[in-house]
């Protein structure tokens, strides 16, 4: 796997690529981002992926300083993966100048669920896979379904301008007791660990009452929270929604339900399909 730090050493390497496929993280990675990259081995003949914990998409009081950074680790997970090039610029390579050039998604997209919680962080994420995107210029992308709104607002991003981009999505990856992988996840304390598995159920129950006919989502959604609050948790919010752009539903659509709760420091997010 070659490494390049700089936009200039990864163009140059990729000049003559055919087919490129290219995974964004943040690094720390785990089996969900490894599961990704070998999906992006299946779409093209040049993997490329990213490590770049942006600034752009943290608020001022989040965890911008403390998100983990692994990256000898990383790398050797990602080489043993068969990731052919890994773009891991600094931020003087990623923004010289101040960001002055943003993009700013649909307000329709971007103001609910973790846009309502984490203001600008969606615009910040689109800005940066923009930007990504220009440096790599893939023909297939892949995003995981964990983070089920990114996904939605650069599906949106990609067809509003037209991009020349493919986006595939990855299915979750969990550990044996449901719990979705995420880097946030070694934050937890051993209590907070054991416990942190309830997220996952109380969507499995809420897919369980839709299933058995149960047509009062506010009721299922409040009865979750409740839960959550009664083990310790302070839910940002679950709610069921419409696929396609995460508005309440109005009538037969496909569903999902997406949750965020804080479980002491740590702010854990998670959904399902219906
Ligand atoms: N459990 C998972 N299964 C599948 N894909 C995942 C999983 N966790 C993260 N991803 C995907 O990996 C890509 C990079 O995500 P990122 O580096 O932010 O990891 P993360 O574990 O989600 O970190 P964070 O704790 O910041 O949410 C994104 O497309 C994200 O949706
Ligand atoms: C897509 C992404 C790499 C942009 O920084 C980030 O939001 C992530 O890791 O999901
Ligand atoms: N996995 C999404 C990136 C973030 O939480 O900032």
């Amino acid at each position: 796997m070659q490494i390049h730090h700089t936009i200039a050493s990864l163009r140059a390497a990729l000049a003559n690529a055919d087919r490129i496929a290219f995974v964004p993280t943040m690094g720390n990675l785990h089996d969900g981002h490894i599961d990704l990259m070998r999906q992006a081995r299946e779409q093209a003949g040049t993997v490329v992926a990213s490590i770049f914990v942006n600034r752009l998409q943290f608020g001022p009081k989040e965890d911008f300083d403390k998100y983990p950074r692994t990256f000898e680790n990383d790398c050797a997970r990602l080489a043993a993966a068969g990731v052919d090039h890994l773009f891991a610029p600094d931020e003087k390579e990623m923004y010289p100048t101040p960001q002055r050039y943003h993009v700013e998604p649909d307000p329709a997209h971007v103001n609910i669920l973790e846009g309502a919680v984490r203001a600008g962080h969606f615009g910040g994420v689109a800005t940066v896979v923009l930007k990504l995107f220009n440096i790599v210029q893939p023909n297939v992308a892949l995003f995981g379904k964990k983070d089920y709104q990114q996904l939605m607002v650069l599906s949106n991003m990609v067809r509003e301008l037209a991009l020349p981009i493919e986006i595939v999505a990855g299915e979750t990856i969990r550990a044996d007791d449901g719990l979705a992988l995420s880097s946030r996840n070694g934050y937890l304390s051993t209590a907070e660990r054991a416990e942190a598995p309830r997220l996952n159920r109380q969507l499995a129950w809420i897919r369980e009452k839709l299933a058995a006919g149960e047509k009062d989502f506010l009721r299922l959604e409040t009865e979750a929270m409740a839960e959550l609050a009664a083990h310790g948790w302070h839910p940002d919010y679950i709610a069921i929604r419409r696929r396609s752009d995460l508005q309440p539903p109005q009538g037969d659509e496909s569903l999902v339900v997406l949750a965020a709760a804080k479980l002491g420091n740590t702010r854990l997010i998670d959904n399902l399909e219906i």
